[in-house]
């Protein structure tokens, strides 16, 4: 029944008839994926380039492997369902969100807990090397229901003991970016950014890419509807949105990334998985609130009454809603300052010159994976074998899509 039909797998043909000649009997989560390939440490399935690799979860087998839709920076992924017997997706290819890793040499895949696939590139470069696909998290499950399609979704593991995001939020005027600039101004390698997306206009100070992405309105709604972004909002009658993309950015530079958004926003994210420290920034009075917009400038007289109106309701919410763990006053710009880098943590004793060093382990090019509970066992194999083995421990990792999956501890373990 199977023969002569055909299908693209990693822009070449392939008969179904060899993709089920190696799939493995799927018995539980030890076997979940396909022991030939993680034995060999290469692929010897028969399935796709030698380059591909196929994880089975229940009744679907991910293929990962080749480059997504032709182009050759991005892996690609394709889900192929036994019941139906049906490649899915349009061309076989899901909505992939986040950044996923560059096409390389070959991989070991193996299936973890919550619907993700820790993907190990082979032979690449140490911070590079540890991947994991989202196929069915709760993050993956809600965009599927959102976008109305099949979605999968990559975060990369960053090394070390990269601290939580925070997300920064208060009325407009309260002094979130000033708080914000002095502690990028005092610990540059400690703190990044995300740089959000608006629809609004810039003002005269502001450059494009850095303060914002000053963008188009019809633009935005479709990257929205792509699945690009981690939140969005209508803020006083402009379209705000944090991309995926630049959360990426600052955690891959091994920063603590820092949002600025609002509170429709802030629900948005503490909905998500990147597991964030919230903070709400009040003034002491409205009064002082309008004084500070005023004294601004940046905005007409209608835009601050439009700003104060909604202040009201954010001040509520934000109080309220159970979002925020930490609220902070900013009646005295040094004290307010003093505390946020109390609840963060930083005292003004300790010096602090960014996130802890992490030494770099390669992984080898050829190797064995293995689980054992929490634990991820891989061996090298191959001629220049050497007897010790790298074990990631899962159990420090945070985080996930979208954004980054932090907390990525390698440890070498020498056999006695
Ligand atoms: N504690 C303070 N006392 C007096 N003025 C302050 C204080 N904090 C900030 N300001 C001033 O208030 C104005 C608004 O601050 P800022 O632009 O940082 O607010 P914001 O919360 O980031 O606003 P928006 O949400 O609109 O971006 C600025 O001119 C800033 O210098
Ligand atoms: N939900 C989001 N809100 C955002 C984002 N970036 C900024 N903001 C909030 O918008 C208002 C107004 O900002 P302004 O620069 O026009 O004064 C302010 O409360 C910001 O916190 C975002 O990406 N998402």
């Amino acid at each position: 029944m199977l023969s002569g039909f055909g299908f693209f797998c990693s822009n070449r043909l392939f008969s179904l008839r060899s993709l089920f000649a190696f799939f493995p009997k799927f018995c539980g989560e030890a076997a979940a994926f396909f022991v030939d390939h993680l034995v060999n440490g290469q692929h010897t399935n028969g399935f796709g380039e030698d380059r591909d690799t196929t994880v089975q979860i229940g009744d679907r087998s991910y293929v990962i492997g080749g480059s997504h839709e032709g182009n050759p920076l991005f892996l690609g992924v394709q889900i192929h369902d036994k019941t139906t017997n049906k490649w899915l997706c349009f061309r076989s290819i899901p909505t992939v969100l986040g950044t996923g890793p560059k096409p390389c040499k070959g991989y070991s895949a193996i299936v973890l807990k919550q619907g993700r696939i820790l993907v190990i590139k082979k032979g690449s470069a140490s911070d590079d090397s540890i991947w994991f696909l989202e196929v069915d998290s709760p993050f993956v499950r809600e965009q599927r229901k959102l976008l109305g399609k099949e979605v999968v979704a990559w975060s990369k593991g960053v090394r070390g003991n990269a601290e939580k995001p925070i997300v920064i939020s208060g009325p407009s005027g309260v002094g979130k970016g000033t708080l914000i600039t002095m502690l990028m101004k005092e610990f540059p390698s400690m703190f990044g950014f995300s740089v959000s997306h608006t629809t609004r206009s810039p003002r005269c100070m502001e450059k494009n890419g850095v303060h914002y992405h000053f963008t188009d309105k019809t633009v935005m709604e479709k990257e929205i509807n792509d699945g690009k972004f981690l939140e969005f909002a209508s803020v006083h009658g402009n379209l705000y949105g944090t991309s995926i993309e630049s959360v990426e950015v600052v955690t891959d530079s091994g920063k603590r990334c820092i949002l600025d958004i609002d509170v429709q926003g802030a629900r948005s994210v503490k909905a998500s998985s990147l597991d964030a420290v919230f903070i709400f920034v009040c003034p002491p009075s409205m009064k002082e609130l309008e004084d500070r917009l005023r004294a601004r400038g940046t905005e007409t007289e209608e835009q601050i009454q439009k700003r104060l109106r909604n202040a009201e309701a954010e001040i509520k919410a934000g109080k309220s809603s159970g979002i925020f763990e930490h609220i902070l006053y900013n009646d005295n710009l040094e004290e307010c300052y003093k505390n946020l880098k109390n609840l963060l943590g930083i005292n003004d004793d300790a010096p602090v010159n960014g996130v802890e060093a992490v030494e770099g382990i390669n992984l080898p090019k050829e190797h064995t994976v293995t689980k054992k509970e929490d634990k991820i066992m891989i061996q090298e194999t191959g001629e220049a074998t050497k007897n010790d083995m790298i074990v990631l421990d899962l159990s420090s990792i945070n985080g996930g899509a979208p954004g980054r999956t932090r907390g990525i501890v390698l440890d070498t373990v020498k056999s006695s």
